[in-house]
């Protein structure tokens, strides 16, 4: 783990969460001790549906509310979609692009994501950026050029360590209850902290790399504990207090 860079635990409820959701996020607003919030950020990327919901239960927070997807325009004719001012309207701080569900269900392509990730910063969200192999990648032996590849054309120029966080979430462990070993995930964290060193410099050097898929709170110290893992992008676990807070208690 890298000193310096305080880690990230974003939770993401996908298309999961109704109104009576908030007395479960509650739990997470008053479990999350001052000891824990000096140590590791917190995040919950909740349905667009929910964000002014939480942002308004969580106060000044912890967690801190994210989205999970934006369009690329600030608004205009686009049934069906949110825009990032939007959700930083509703009291979001982030919002997620270029998750995996994202490119595959609605056929996002890296430019696509770069787009997201700029209209992002237009609206003073950090924009968490997704990126990862599928299973035959891995198998063909081209994961960390694959992800290299994403990288290179997913993160816009401009990107810094406090606009950008990126996560790395191997397809084929999302929602699998199957992981990467840690020398997997230190390899993949390793070539993603060169690469975005040899762009950014020292932002590539302090930038949040996150690891996603099947964390829960029985693996997440390991997992969290690899070099340049600087935090977690958390599915299913994130939807119950208990098993968000025994994650974030892998920094305590
Ligand atoms: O955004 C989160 C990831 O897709 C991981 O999901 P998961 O923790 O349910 O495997």
């Amino acid at each position: 783990m890298s000193a310096a860079i305080k880690p990230l635990v974003a939770g993401n409820w996908k298309m999961n969460g109704l109104k009576a959701s908030q007395a479960e996020f509650y739990k997470m607003v008053v479990g999350i001790s001052d000891e824990v919030a000096d140590t590791v950020d917190a995040m919950i990327c909740a349905p667009s549906t929910l964000t002014a919901l939480l942002a308004e239960k969580a106060g000044k927070g912890p967690p801190a509310i994210g989205g999970q997807d934006c369009h690329t325009a600030a608004s205009g004719a686009h049934t069906g979609d949110i825009s990032a001012e939007m959700l930083a309207d509703a009291g979001a701080s982030a919002v997620i692009v270029g998750h995996s569900e994202r490119r595959t269900d609605h056929g996002e392509s890296d430019a696509i994501v770069n787009a997201k990730a700029q209209a992002a910063w237009r609206a003073g969200l950090i924009a968490i950026i997704c990126v990862g192999e599928t299973e035959a990648e891995r198998k063909a032996g081209n994961a960390v050029s694959i992800v290299e590849g994403q990288l290179n054309a997913s993160i816009p120029d401009g990107a810094t360590a406090e606009n950008t966080v990126v996560a790395y979430e191997p397809v084929w462990a999302i929602g699998t209850g199957l992981t990467p070993t840690a020398a997997d995930v230190a390899e993949m964290h390793k070539a993603m902290r060169v690469n975005l060193e040899g762009r950014l410099g020292s932002e590539g050097q302090a930038m949040r790399l996150l690891y996603g898929g099947s964390v829960k709170p029985a693996n997440a110290r390991e997992l969290m504990s690899v070099d340049n893992v600087n935090g977690a992008l958390v599915g299913g676990a994130s939807l119950k207090a208990d098993d968000l807070l025994g994650i974030l208690a892998a920094y305590s």
